[in-house]
Protein backbone atom coordinates (compact mmCIF):
# COMPACT_ATOMS: atom_id res chain seq x y z
CA UNK A 1 0.00 0.00 0.00
CA UNK A 2 1.18 3.48 -0.60
CA UNK A 3 1.71 5.16 2.96
CA UNK A 4 3.20 8.94 4.22
CA UNK A 5 4.58 9.18 7.53
CA UNK A 6 4.47 12.98 8.62
CA UNK A 7 7.19 13.41 11.52
CA UNK A 8 10.07 10.76 11.57
CA UNK A 9 11.30 10.85 15.52
CA UNK A 10 10.81 7.26 17.60
CA UNK A 11 7.98 6.82 16.40
CA UNK A 12 7.57 7.85 12.89
CA UNK A 13 10.78 6.62 11.69
CA UNK A 14 10.41 3.65 12.88
CA UNK A 15 6.73 2.90 11.80
CA UNK A 16 7.43 4.28 8.43
CA UNK A 17 10.47 2.30 8.10
CA UNK A 18 8.93 -0.79 9.66
CA UNK A 19 6.27 -0.46 6.96
CA UNK A 20 8.22 -0.26 4.19
CA UNK A 21 10.37 -3.73 5.17
CA UNK A 22 6.98 -5.51 5.13
CA UNK A 23 6.60 -4.08 1.46
CA UNK A 24 4.32 -0.96 1.28
CA UNK A 25 5.86 1.82 -0.37
CA UNK A 26 6.46 4.58 2.51
CA UNK A 27 7.12 8.19 2.23
CA UNK A 28 8.39 9.78 5.23
CA UNK A 29 7.91 13.66 5.77
CA UNK A 30 9.41 15.91 8.11
CA UNK A 31 10.37 19.83 8.38
CA UNK A 32 13.64 19.65 9.83
CA UNK A 33 15.62 19.58 6.93
CA UNK A 34 19.04 18.08 8.56
CA UNK A 35 17.23 14.80 9.47
CA UNK A 36 16.10 14.43 6.15
CA UNK A 37 19.25 14.75 4.77
CA UNK A 38 20.71 12.18 7.44
CA UNK A 39 18.37 9.65 6.43
CA UNK A 40 18.44 10.47 2.75
CA UNK A 41 21.92 8.82 3.31
CA UNK A 42 21.02 6.02 4.97
CA UNK A 43 22.01 7.56 8.48
CA UNK A 44 19.38 7.03 11.27
CA UNK A 45 19.27 10.17 13.37
CA UNK A 46 18.26 8.38 16.19
CA UNK A 47 19.84 5.47 18.25
CA UNK A 48 17.49 2.67 18.00
CA UNK A 49 18.98 -1.10 17.68
CA UNK A 50 18.65 -2.02 14.31
CA UNK A 51 16.65 1.01 12.97
CA UNK A 52 20.13 2.11 10.51
CA UNK A 53 19.87 -1.37 8.72
CA UNK A 54 16.04 -1.80 7.88
CA UNK A 55 16.18 1.99 7.10
CA UNK A 56 19.24 1.49 4.33
CA UNK A 57 17.49 -1.77 3.04
CA UNK A 58 14.39 -0.46 2.28
CA UNK A 59 15.48 2.89 1.06
CA UNK A 60 17.53 0.94 -1.56
CA UNK A 61 14.66 -1.63 -2.38
CA UNK A 62 13.18 2.12 -3.54
CA UNK A 63 10.21 1.35 -0.52
CA UNK A 64 11.31 4.43 1.93
CA UNK A 65 12.16 7.97 0.70
CA UNK A 66 12.69 10.94 2.92
CA UNK A 67 11.39 14.66 2.11
CA UNK A 68 10.27 17.96 3.85
CA UNK A 69 7.93 18.46 0.61
CA UNK A 70 4.72 17.87 2.43
CA UNK A 71 2.38 17.93 -0.19
CA UNK A 72 4.82 14.91 -1.99
CA UNK A 73 3.88 12.93 0.87
CA UNK A 74 0.27 13.81 1.14
CA UNK A 75 -0.64 12.84 -2.98
CA UNK A 76 1.68 9.38 -2.48
CA UNK A 77 -0.29 7.94 0.72
CA UNK A 78 -3.57 6.23 0.59
CA UNK A 79 -2.99 6.13 4.31
CA UNK A 80 -1.46 9.47 6.19
CA UNK A 81 0.14 8.97 9.76
CA UNK A 82 0.63 11.74 11.87
CA UNK A 83 2.97 11.61 14.31
CA UNK A 84 4.83 14.22 15.26
CA UNK A 85 5.52 14.91 19.30
CA UNK A 86 2.98 16.26 21.79
CA UNK A 87 5.02 17.55 24.31
CA UNK A 88 3.35 19.19 27.95
CA UNK A 89 2.93 22.17 28.70
CA UNK A 90 3.76 23.87 31.89
CA UNK A 91 -0.01 23.18 32.56
CA UNK A 92 0.81 19.47 31.89
CA UNK A 93 -1.84 19.30 29.46
CA UNK A 94 -0.61 18.07 25.94
CA UNK A 95 0.65 20.39 23.42
CA UNK A 96 -1.02 19.78 20.30
CA UNK A 97 0.03 22.79 18.05
CA UNK A 98 2.72 19.90 15.75
CA UNK A 99 -0.04 17.86 15.59
CA UNK A 100 -2.84 20.65 14.26
CA UNK A 101 -0.31 22.45 11.77
CA UNK A 102 0.54 18.73 9.94
CA UNK A 103 -3.78 18.55 9.87
CA UNK A 104 -3.77 22.35 8.47
CA UNK A 105 -1.01 21.31 6.14
CA UNK A 106 -2.60 17.80 5.27
CA UNK A 107 -5.88 19.68 4.21
CA UNK A 108 -4.29 22.40 2.15
CA UNK A 109 -2.91 19.60 -0.27
CA UNK A 110 -5.22 16.46 -0.38
CA UNK A 111 -6.21 15.97 -3.79
CA UNK A 112 -9.39 14.42 -4.99
CA UNK A 113 -9.86 11.17 -3.79
CA UNK A 114 -10.03 8.88 -0.95
CA UNK A 115 -7.60 8.83 2.09
CA UNK A 116 -7.12 7.97 5.45
CA UNK A 117 -5.73 10.25 8.33
CA UNK A 118 -4.11 8.54 11.35
CA UNK A 119 -3.45 9.65 14.48
CA UNK A 120 -0.25 7.81 15.56
CA UNK A 121 0.97 10.49 18.17
CA UNK A 122 -0.25 10.46 21.59
CA UNK A 123 -2.99 12.90 21.60
CA UNK A 124 -6.11 13.87 24.10
CA UNK A 125 -9.00 12.50 24.09
CA UNK A 126 -11.46 13.47 21.35
CA UNK A 127 -8.52 14.67 18.91
CA UNK A 128 -9.69 12.65 16.42
CA UNK A 129 -12.90 14.84 15.91
CA UNK A 130 -10.84 17.89 16.08
CA UNK A 131 -7.96 16.68 13.40
CA UNK A 132 -11.00 15.85 10.86
CA UNK A 133 -11.73 19.28 11.38
CA UNK A 134 -8.80 21.09 11.13
CA UNK A 135 -8.04 19.46 7.97
CA UNK A 136 -11.37 20.40 7.07
CA UNK A 137 -10.30 23.89 8.02
CA UNK A 138 -7.35 23.39 5.43
CA UNK A 139 -9.88 22.28 2.84
CA UNK A 140 -11.66 25.33 3.04
CA UNK A 141 -8.61 27.91 3.19
CA UNK A 142 -7.19 26.63 0.13
CA UNK A 143 -10.31 26.76 -1.48
CA UNK A 144 -11.07 30.70 -0.10
CA UNK A 145 -6.89 31.64 -1.53
CA UNK A 146 -8.20 30.32 -4.73
CA UNK A 147 -11.63 32.05 -5.10
CA UNK A 148 -13.71 29.61 -3.99
CA UNK A 149 -15.64 32.31 -1.80
CA UNK A 150 -15.29 33.73 1.56
CA UNK A 151 -18.24 32.10 3.06
CA UNK A 152 -17.71 28.46 2.21
CA UNK A 153 -16.86 25.83 4.84
CA UNK A 154 -14.57 22.60 4.92
CA UNK A 155 -17.30 19.97 4.30
CA UNK A 156 -18.87 21.76 1.12
CA UNK A 157 -14.76 22.59 0.01
CA UNK A 158 -14.15 19.10 -0.06
CA UNK A 159 -17.59 18.24 -1.45
CA UNK A 160 -16.87 20.72 -3.90
CA UNK A 161 -13.17 18.99 -4.74
CA UNK A 162 -14.23 15.60 -4.05
CA UNK A 163 -11.79 14.68 -1.44
CA UNK A 164 -12.93 12.10 1.01
CA UNK A 165 -11.27 11.11 4.17
CA UNK A 166 -11.64 9.46 7.47
CA UNK A 167 -9.97 9.56 10.79
CA UNK A 168 -8.37 6.76 12.51
CA UNK A 169 -6.80 6.19 15.47
CA UNK A 170 -3.99 3.87 16.24
CA UNK A 171 -2.05 4.88 19.12
CA UNK A 172 1.70 3.34 19.19
CA UNK A 173 2.89 1.42 22.30
CA UNK A 174 6.93 0.85 21.31
CA UNK A 175 9.41 1.40 23.78
CA UNK A 176 12.48 3.62 23.36
CA UNK A 177 15.56 1.17 22.77
CA UNK A 178 13.38 -2.10 21.28
CA UNK A 179 11.32 -0.21 19.37
CA UNK A 180 12.37 -2.31 16.02
CA UNK A 181 11.45 -5.39 17.84
CA UNK A 182 8.51 -4.15 19.26
CA UNK A 183 6.91 -3.10 15.79
CA UNK A 184 7.43 -6.49 14.44
CA UNK A 185 6.37 -8.40 17.70
CA UNK A 186 3.40 -6.05 19.29
CA UNK A 187 1.20 -7.51 22.06
CA UNK A 188 -2.22 -5.78 20.17
CA UNK A 189 -2.89 -3.19 17.47
CA UNK A 190 -5.45 -0.43 18.35
CA UNK A 191 -7.34 0.61 15.78
CA UNK A 192 -10.07 3.47 16.55
CA UNK A 193 -12.73 5.16 14.08
CA UNK A 194 -16.14 5.13 12.72
CA UNK A 195 -15.25 4.20 9.15
CA UNK A 196 -15.36 0.38 7.88
CA UNK A 197 -13.73 1.18 4.79
CA UNK A 198 -10.76 3.06 6.77
CA UNK A 199 -10.47 0.27 9.33
CA UNK A 200 -10.18 -2.29 6.45
CA UNK A 201 -7.47 0.11 4.88
CA UNK A 202 -5.37 -0.16 8.04
CA UNK A 203 -6.17 -4.05 8.97
CA UNK A 204 -5.01 -4.82 5.52
CA UNK A 205 -2.11 -2.00 5.97
CA UNK A 206 -1.07 -4.25 9.12
CA UNK A 207 -1.29 -7.62 7.79
CA UNK A 208 2.15 -8.97 7.56
CA UNK A 209 2.86 -7.42 11.50
CA UNK A 210 -0.52 -9.62 12.21
CA UNK A 211 0.55 -12.55 11.15
CA UNK A 212 3.65 -11.93 12.44
CA UNK A 213 6.06 -12.47 9.39
CA UNK A 214 8.67 -10.15 10.16
CA UNK A 215 8.06 -11.25 14.43
CA UNK A 216 10.49 -13.54 16.42
CA UNK A 217 8.17 -16.50 15.99
CA UNK A 218 5.59 -17.01 13.09
CA UNK A 219 4.05 -19.99 14.84
CA UNK A 220 2.64 -17.57 17.27
CA UNK A 221 -0.47 -16.65 16.96
CA UNK A 222 -2.00 -13.80 14.78
CA UNK A 223 -1.58 -10.28 17.13
CA UNK A 224 -4.90 -8.95 18.66
CA UNK A 225 -6.66 -6.16 16.56
CA UNK A 226 -8.91 -4.16 18.80
CA UNK A 227 -10.93 -2.45 17.15
CA UNK A 228 -12.98 0.67 18.69
CA UNK A 229 -14.47 4.03 18.46
CA UNK A 230 -12.05 7.08 18.04
CA UNK A 231 -12.20 8.11 21.76
CA UNK A 232 -11.74 4.66 23.21
CA UNK A 233 -8.72 4.43 21.06
CA UNK A 234 -7.28 7.77 22.17
CA UNK A 235 -8.12 6.68 25.71
CA UNK A 236 -6.59 3.19 26.04
CA UNK A 237 -2.77 4.76 24.75
CA UNK A 238 -3.42 7.31 27.82
CA UNK A 239 -4.72 4.37 30.08
CA UNK A 240 -1.82 2.12 29.79
CA UNK A 241 0.88 4.19 30.39
CA UNK A 242 -0.73 5.25 33.23
CA UNK A 243 -0.88 2.13 34.30
CA UNK A 244 2.13 1.38 33.67
CA UNK A 245 3.80 4.36 35.53
CA UNK A 246 1.15 3.89 38.34
CA UNK A 247 2.78 -0.18 38.66
CA UNK A 248 6.22 1.36 38.86
CA UNK A 249 5.07 3.98 41.57
CA UNK A 250 3.47 1.16 43.26
CA UNK A 251 6.67 -1.18 43.59
CA UNK A 252 8.85 2.02 44.55
CA UNK A 253 6.34 2.75 47.32
CA UNK A 254 6.94 -0.63 48.20
CA UNK A 255 10.37 -0.62 47.77
CA UNK A 256 10.45 2.59 50.40
CA UNK A 257 9.06 0.85 52.84
CA UNK A 258 10.83 -2.21 52.56
CA UNK A 259 14.24 0.43 53.29
CA UNK A 260 12.17 0.71 56.33
CA UNK A 261 11.55 -2.95 57.98
CA UNK A 262 14.14 -4.45 56.36
CA UNK A 263 12.64 -6.27 53.81
CA UNK A 264 13.99 -6.81 50.06
CA UNK A 265 12.15 -5.23 47.34
CA UNK A 266 14.15 -7.30 44.85
CA UNK A 267 12.80 -10.84 46.19
CA UNK A 268 8.83 -9.01 46.99
CA UNK A 269 8.78 -8.42 43.59
CA UNK A 270 9.55 -11.80 42.61
CA UNK A 271 7.26 -13.15 45.20
CA UNK A 272 4.50 -10.87 44.15
CA UNK A 273 4.80 -11.15 40.36
CA UNK A 274 4.85 -14.88 39.93
CA UNK A 275 1.09 -14.22 40.78
CA UNK A 276 -0.20 -14.29 37.03
CA UNK A 277 -2.94 -11.61 37.57
CA UNK A 278 0.00 -9.15 38.92
CA UNK A 279 2.62 -10.53 36.06
CA UNK A 280 6.61 -9.91 36.68
CA UNK A 281 7.18 -6.95 34.35
CA UNK A 282 7.43 -3.40 35.18
CA UNK A 283 7.83 -4.17 38.93
CA UNK A 284 11.81 -3.09 38.87
CA UNK A 285 12.09 -0.41 41.43
CA UNK A 286 14.26 2.15 41.63
CA UNK A 287 14.92 6.04 41.07
CA UNK A 288 11.75 7.22 39.19
CA UNK A 289 10.35 6.64 36.43
CA UNK A 290 11.05 9.20 33.35
CA UNK A 291 11.07 9.41 29.35
CA UNK A 292 9.21 11.14 27.18
CA UNK A 293 6.42 9.42 27.23
CA UNK A 294 5.21 8.65 30.59
CA UNK A 295 5.71 12.15 32.68
CA UNK A 296 4.02 13.67 29.71
CA UNK A 297 0.67 11.32 29.35
CA UNK A 298 0.11 10.49 33.02
CA UNK A 299 -0.46 14.48 33.04
CA UNK A 300 -2.32 15.00 29.73
CA UNK A 301 -4.76 12.49 31.89
CA UNK A 302 -4.73 14.05 35.16
CA UNK A 303 -5.42 17.34 33.13
CA UNK A 304 -8.12 15.84 30.95
CA UNK A 305 -10.12 14.42 34.21
CA UNK A 306 -9.53 18.04 35.47
CA UNK A 307 -11.41 19.61 32.45
CA UNK A 308 -14.24 17.09 33.24
CA UNK A 309 -14.51 17.79 36.88
CA UNK A 310 -12.95 14.46 37.99
CA UNK A 311 -10.17 14.42 40.34
CA UNK A 312 -8.05 11.78 39.67
CA UNK A 313 -6.13 10.59 43.01
CA UNK A 314 -4.32 7.97 42.23
CA UNK A 315 -2.83 9.44 39.08
CA UNK A 316 -1.62 11.94 41.03
CA UNK A 317 -0.38 9.98 43.61
CA UNK A 318 2.07 8.00 41.03
CA UNK A 319 3.26 11.05 40.05
CA UNK A 320 4.06 11.95 43.88
CA UNK A 321 5.91 8.69 44.08
CA UNK A 322 7.99 9.26 41.30
CA UNK A 323 8.70 13.24 42.19
CA UNK A 324 9.74 11.71 45.84
CA UNK A 325 11.50 8.71 44.12
CA UNK A 326 13.77 11.17 42.09
CA UNK A 327 15.20 12.25 45.32
CA UNK A 328 15.81 9.04 46.94
CA UNK A 329 19.53 8.59 45.34
CA UNK A 330 20.28 12.03 47.26
CA UNK A 331 19.01 10.53 50.65
CA UNK A 332 20.98 7.46 50.08
CA UNK A 333 24.70 9.73 49.46
CA UNK A 334 23.88 11.67 52.56
CA UNK A 335 23.59 8.63 54.45
CA UNK A 336 26.11 7.13 53.09
CA UNK A 337 28.84 10.45 52.81
CA UNK A 338 27.11 13.16 55.40
CA UNK A 339 27.96 16.21 53.93
CA UNK A 340 27.29 16.29 50.06
CA UNK A 341 29.38 19.74 49.66
CA UNK A 342 32.50 19.26 48.05
CA UNK A 343 32.25 15.62 47.19
CA UNK A 344 32.02 14.72 43.65
CA UNK A 345 29.76 11.64 42.58
CA UNK A 346 29.99 9.97 39.82
CA UNK A 347 26.66 8.87 37.41
CA UNK A 348 26.90 5.81 35.84
CA UNK A 349 24.40 6.00 32.99
CA UNK A 350 22.60 9.72 31.77
CA UNK A 351 19.62 8.29 29.00
CA UNK A 352 16.28 8.07 30.85
CA UNK A 353 16.24 3.63 30.27
CA UNK A 354 19.00 1.66 28.09
CA UNK A 355 19.88 1.10 24.43
CA UNK A 356 18.56 4.48 23.50
CA UNK A 357 20.07 8.08 23.33
CA UNK A 358 17.12 9.87 24.29
CA UNK A 359 17.64 12.31 27.62
CA UNK A 360 13.79 13.43 27.44
CA UNK A 361 13.03 14.20 31.03
CA UNK A 362 15.63 11.54 32.51
CA UNK A 363 15.93 11.04 36.56
CA UNK A 364 19.85 11.54 35.71
CA UNK A 365 18.89 15.67 35.01
CA UNK A 366 17.16 15.88 38.23
CA UNK A 367 19.91 14.24 40.07
CA UNK A 368 22.43 16.87 38.44
CA UNK A 369 20.52 19.59 39.36
CA UNK A 370 20.34 18.36 43.10
CA UNK A 371 23.32 17.64 43.55
CA UNK A 372 25.12 20.91 42.12
CA UNK A 373 22.37 22.67 44.48
CA UNK A 374 23.85 20.94 47.11
CA UNK A 375 27.23 21.89 46.00
CA UNK A 376 28.28 18.40 44.77
CA UNK A 377 30.29 17.89 41.78
CA UNK A 378 28.78 15.27 39.18
CA UNK A 379 30.65 13.53 37.08
CA UNK A 380 28.73 10.80 34.44
CA UNK A 381 29.72 8.45 32.02
CA UNK A 382 27.42 6.78 29.59
CA UNK A 383 27.56 4.49 26.79
CA UNK A 384 26.34 6.57 24.18
CA UNK A 385 26.05 9.94 25.60
CA UNK A 386 29.50 9.75 26.37
CA UNK A 387 30.25 8.71 22.80
CA UNK A 388 27.89 11.60 21.31
CA UNK A 389 27.94 15.11 21.10
CA UNK A 390 24.94 14.70 23.10
CA UNK A 391 26.77 15.42 26.03
CA UNK A 392 28.07 18.81 25.52
CA UNK A 393 24.83 20.53 25.77
CA UNK A 394 24.44 19.02 29.32
CA UNK A 395 25.37 21.67 32.11
CA UNK A 396 26.52 21.23 35.79
CA UNK A 397 27.70 17.43 34.77
CA UNK A 398 31.52 16.22 33.15
CA UNK A 399 31.09 13.63 31.09
CA UNK A 400 33.92 10.78 30.99
CA UNK A 401 34.63 8.92 28.40
CA UNK A 402 35.18 5.74 30.32
CA UNK A 403 34.11 4.40 33.46
CA UNK A 404 37.53 4.02 34.90
CA UNK A 405 37.56 8.27 34.62
CA UNK A 406 34.68 8.52 35.85
CA UNK A 407 35.52 6.55 39.26
CA UNK A 408 38.67 8.09 39.30
CA UNK A 409 38.41 10.64 42.91
CA UNK A 410 35.13 9.93 43.03
CA UNK A 411 33.30 9.60 46.70
CA UNK A 412 30.38 7.67 45.43
CA UNK A 413 28.79 6.31 42.15
CA UNK A 414 24.82 6.09 41.62
CA UNK A 415 23.72 4.07 39.00
CA UNK A 416 21.39 5.71 37.43
CA UNK A 417 21.06 3.43 33.85
CA UNK A 418 20.59 0.00 33.73
CA UNK A 419 23.02 -0.38 30.56
CA UNK A 420 24.04 -3.98 29.96
CA UNK A 421 27.78 -2.84 29.48
CA UNK A 422 27.67 -2.08 33.26
CA UNK A 423 27.22 -5.57 34.44
CA UNK A 424 30.86 -6.47 33.24
CA UNK A 425 32.99 -3.21 33.88
CA UNK A 426 35.72 -3.75 35.54
CA UNK A 427 34.60 -2.75 39.09
CA UNK A 428 38.05 -3.96 41.53
CA UNK A 429 39.98 -0.97 38.89
CA UNK A 430 37.34 1.52 39.40
CA UNK A 431 37.38 0.96 43.30
CA UNK A 432 41.07 1.76 43.43
CA UNK A 433 41.10 4.78 41.94
CA UNK A 434 37.76 5.72 44.38
CA UNK A 435 38.08 7.93 47.22
CA UNK A 436 35.47 6.04 48.92
CA UNK A 437 34.34 3.28 46.95
CA UNK A 438 30.05 3.13 47.73
CA UNK A 439 28.06 2.44 44.90
CA UNK A 440 24.02 3.29 45.11
CA UNK A 441 22.48 1.05 42.82
CA UNK A 442 19.64 3.16 41.26
CA UNK A 443 18.04 0.28 39.64
CA UNK A 444 18.79 -2.41 41.55
CA UNK A 445 20.53 -4.38 38.65
CA UNK A 446 23.81 -4.57 39.60
CA UNK A 447 24.94 -8.05 41.78
CA UNK A 448 25.91 -7.35 45.30
CA UNK A 449 27.93 -10.20 45.90
CA UNK A 450 30.63 -9.10 42.85
CA UNK A 451 30.15 -5.60 43.86
CA UNK A 452 31.09 -6.00 47.86
CA UNK A 453 33.83 -8.35 46.50
CA UNK A 454 35.41 -5.90 44.22
CA UNK A 455 35.54 -3.93 47.14
CA UNK A 456 32.11 -1.68 46.96
CA UNK A 457 29.74 -0.73 49.78
CA UNK A 458 26.63 -1.31 47.82
CA UNK A 459 23.10 0.01 48.37
CA UNK A 460 20.36 -0.84 46.90
CA UNK A 461 16.63 0.90 46.47
CA UNK A 462 14.20 -1.44 49.02
CA UNK A 463 17.09 -3.53 49.11
CA UNK A 464 19.91 -1.64 51.37
N1 LIG B 1 8.95 8.10 21.82
C1 LIG B 1 8.23 7.02 22.05
O1 LIG B 1 8.74 5.98 22.50
C2 LIG B 1 6.76 7.02 21.81
C3 LIG B 1 6.10 8.18 21.45
N2 LIG B 1 4.73 8.15 21.24
C4 LIG B 1 4.05 9.35 20.81
O2 LIG B 1 4.36 9.56 19.42
C5 LIG B 1 4.46 10.96 19.12
C6 LIG B 1 5.82 11.25 18.54
O3 LIG B 1 6.79 11.02 19.53
P1 LIG B 1 8.34 10.95 19.17
O4 LIG B 1 8.52 10.13 17.95
O5 LIG B 1 9.05 10.58 20.41
O6 LIG B 1 8.62 12.49 18.80
P2 LIG B 1 9.95 13.18 18.32
O7 LIG B 1 10.01 14.48 18.99
O8 LIG B 1 11.09 12.23 18.44
O9 LIG B 1 9.70 13.38 16.74
C7 LIG B 1 8.77 14.24 16.21
C8 LIG B 1 9.20 14.59 14.77
O10 LIG B 1 8.19 15.36 14.15
C9 LIG B 1 8.82 16.36 13.35
N3 LIG B 1 7.87 17.45 13.08
C10 LIG B 1 7.36 18.35 13.95
N4 LIG B 1 6.52 19.17 13.31
C11 LIG B 1 6.47 18.76 12.02
C12 LIG B 1 5.77 19.22 10.87
N5 LIG B 1 4.93 20.26 10.92
N6 LIG B 1 5.95 18.57 9.70
C13 LIG B 1 6.81 17.52 9.63
N7 LIG B 1 7.50 17.05 10.69
C14 LIG B 1 7.33 17.67 11.86
C15 LIG B 1 10.03 16.77 14.16
O11 LIG B 1 11.01 17.41 13.37
C16 LIG B 1 10.49 15.40 14.70
O12 LIG B 1 11.40 14.80 13.80
C17 LIG B 1 4.17 11.67 20.45
O13 LIG B 1 2.82 12.00 20.49
C18 LIG B 1 4.49 10.62 21.49
O14 LIG B 1 3.75 10.80 22.68
C19 LIG B 1 4.00 7.00 21.38
C20 LIG B 1 4.61 5.83 21.71
C21 LIG B 1 6.04 5.73 21.93
O1 LIG C 1 4.22 6.04 25.00
C1 LIG C 1 5.39 5.82 24.98
O2 LIG C 1 6.25 6.62 24.62
C2 LIG C 1 5.95 4.53 25.46
O3 LIG C 1 6.23 4.69 26.87
C3 LIG C 1 6.83 3.57 27.48
O4 LIG C 1 8.07 3.24 26.84
P1 LIG C 1 9.44 4.01 27.14
O5 LIG C 1 9.15 5.36 27.69
O6 LIG C 1 10.25 3.90 25.89
O7 LIG C 1 10.22 3.17 28.22
P2 LIG C 1 9.85 2.12 29.36
O8 LIG C 1 10.64 0.91 29.14
O9 LIG C 1 8.39 1.96 29.54
O10 LIG C 1 10.45 2.86 30.65
C4 LIG C 1 9.93 4.11 31.10
C5 LIG C 1 10.59 4.50 32.39
O11 LIG C 1 10.20 3.64 33.44
C6 LIG C 1 11.34 3.15 34.12
N1 LIG C 1 11.03 1.78 34.61
C7 LIG C 1 10.55 0.84 33.76
C8 LIG C 1 10.23 -0.42 34.23
C9 LIG C 1 10.41 -0.73 35.58
O12 LIG C 1 10.13 -1.86 36.07
N2 LIG C 1 10.90 0.21 36.41
C10 LIG C 1 11.22 1.48 35.96
O13 LIG C 1 11.64 2.34 36.75
C11 LIG C 1 12.47 3.17 33.09
O14 LIG C 1 13.72 3.23 33.71
C12 LIG C 1 12.13 4.46 32.35
O15 LIG C 1 12.64 5.59 33.03
C13 LIG C 1 5.90 2.37 27.33
O16 LIG C 1 6.54 1.23 27.89
C14 LIG C 1 5.58 2.11 25.86
O17 LIG C 1 4.64 1.06 25.76
C15 LIG C 1 4.98 3.38 25.27
O18 LIG C 1 4.72 3.23 23.90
Amino acid sequence: MRVCVIGTGYVGLVTGACLAHTGHHVICVDNNEQKVKMMKAGQSPIYEPGLSDIIQKASQEDLLEFTTDLAYGVNHGDILFIAVGTPALPTGESDTRYVEAVARGIGSHLEKGYKVIVNKSTVPIGSGDWVRMIVLDGIAERQKASGGGNSISGDEAAAKLGIEFDVVSNPEFLREGSAVYDTFNPDRIVLGGNSDKALSMMEELYQPIVKRKFGEDPSLPPVPVVKTDLSSAEMIKYAANSFLATKISYINEIANICDRVGADVVQVAKGIGLDSRIGTKFLQAGIGWGGSCFPKDVSALIHTSDDYGYDAHLLKAAVDVNKRQRTIAIEKLQHELKILKGKTVGLLGLTFKPDTDDMRDAPALNLIEQLNRLGTKVKAYDPIVSQSGIGQGLSGVVVETSPEQLAYACDALVVVTDWQQFLTLDYAAMAKVMNNPVIIDGRNFLDRKMLQKAGFRYVGIGCS
